[in-house]
Formats: structure tokens, sequence, C-alpha cells
């Protein structure tokens, strides 16, 4: 997260840190007890090891009460999902057990309704990820609030060209924006996940970038398909 600041410990307690052999990768966060929603091309390059799920944690370093690490059982990108584009770049985690919820792990609800969030609706972003342009990273949690911009705009030849479709959504990244290490985390509006950031452009905190996130809604049906595929 660049231009933002240390969220105040465990109001995010949704939030997950996707991690390999101890390092964080990618953000996600918990969509039911045994189940994390992340982004796709957080696999790219792993040679498809399986993640490990950090839950309860503010610090990534510290030992913090309810902090816990979970084994993935099974790690499902969405079929659409590829390495040349930011489309369908949603990745499903089911956790090796459910997770134990409390005070600082907890479920959040994501948007069923498929319509636009609202341009100018300040929404919330956190993530583990870099901090400075030089890559700086974390220990805690940081979070920014960023105001969605209409899909027109971020389409513009200047922006990011017609490459958003309607199942993605922007937001201004003047400065203050998601940064590598972000993806997977929840775009959170009114308390609801609306988004899942992906990496766009790959670049940071530039206005002609602005972010993008998947749009969850347009895939509620994907996701409880496989939650429920695979219960049990
Ligand atoms: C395996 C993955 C970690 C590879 C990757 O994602 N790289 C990478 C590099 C630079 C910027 C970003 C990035 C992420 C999230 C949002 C944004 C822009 N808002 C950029 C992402």
């Amino acid at each position: 997260i660049l231009g933002g600041y240390e969220a105040k410990p465990h109001l995010r307690p949704y939030m997950a840190s996707l991690q390999l052999d101890g390092q964080h990768v990618c953000g996600g966060f918990l969509i039911a007890e045994q189940w994390v929603l992340s982004a796709a091309h957080c696999t790219e390059g792993t040679n498809d090891k399986l993640f490990q799920v950090l839950l309860g944690a503010h610090s990534l370093t510290e030992p913090e009460p309810h902090k816990r690490l979970y084994r993935v059982r099974a790690q499902i990108p969405h079929p659409g999902s590829n390495i040349h584009n930011n489309r369908d770049d949603l990745l499903l985690l089911q956790l090796e057990e459910k997770a134990e919820l409390n005070a600082h792990v907890k479920v959040l609800p994501f948007q069923r309704e498929d319509r636009d969030v609202e341009a100018d609706t300040v929404c919330e972003a956190a993530g583990w990820g870099t901090v400075t342009h030089s890559g700086r990273r974390p220990d805690k949690l940081q979070q920014v609030e960023r105001p969605v911009i209409s899909r027109d705009l971020c389409n513009h030849r200047t922006r990011h060209d017609h490459t958003i479709t309607e199942k993605m959504m922007c937001t201004d990244s003047r400065k203050k924006d998601t940064c590598k290490g972000d993806s997977g985390g929840p775009l959170v509006c009114n308390g609801v996940a609306e988004g899942v950031v992906t990496a766009g452009s790959r670049v940071c905190g530039n206005y002609k970038k602005p972010a993008i996130y998947t749009r969850i809604a347009p895939y509620a049906a994907w996701i409880d398909g496989v939650m429920a595929s695979a219960a049990g």
C-alpha cells in the first residue's frame, strides 16, 4: 500500500496473508470458515506450490494471540484467468480445516448484487504490500482510502485504454495506491467486499494507471459452486 498508514490492529479480521516459505506473497480474505478469496496471478512463478494462509495477524513477524498459519487443501484459480491479462483474476483457497473464528478472525461478506459501485464512493484497501516505490515491505498491516472512478474514465486511452471490462472496477491511484503484494486483498466499500485487488499495469501511485479490481458480484455463482462442490 503506497501513501497509506498502519491499520488499527485486528479491525480487519478477515485479512489473510498468502505465504510461501514464510514469506508474504499476496493478500486474500476469508469469505467462509474454510475458504479464502485471492487473485489468480498470485500463483505466477510459484510452480504450483501451495500457499500457507496466515489469519488473525497484524504483524507478520511478532507473536500475537489468535494469529495462526493454515495449510491449504486446494487452490482453485478461475478457469478464465491467465497470465496475459487481468481477466477473471480470482483464486479460491480451501483451508485444510475450518478457521477458528474469533474477534481477530472473521468472515467478510462480499457483494452479490451485480451493480457498479458509484464513482466517487470512497472505499478501503488493506494489505502487507510494498509501501515505497523502492519496494519496502511493511511488517504491519497497512490501509488506504481510495475513491472509485468511472469505468469510462478508467478506460480512457490515456489510462487503461478500453481494457476494463464490466467485471472490473477502478480507483484513483494518485499517490495513494495498492501495490505489489496487495494483490488478492479486498476493496471494501460500506463494509462489503466489492472487489479483489489485481496487478493491472504493475505500476503503483501513478494517476495515469488507476488501480484495477476484479468485481466480485459477477462471480458469486462460480464462488458458491466451487464451495458447494468441495464441501464435506
Ligand atoms: C506474483 C505477483 C506478486 C507478481 C505481481 O503481482 N507483481 C507486481 C509488480 C508490481 C506491481 C504490482 C501491483 C499489485 C497490485 C496493484 C498494483 C497497482 N495498483 C500493482 C504487482
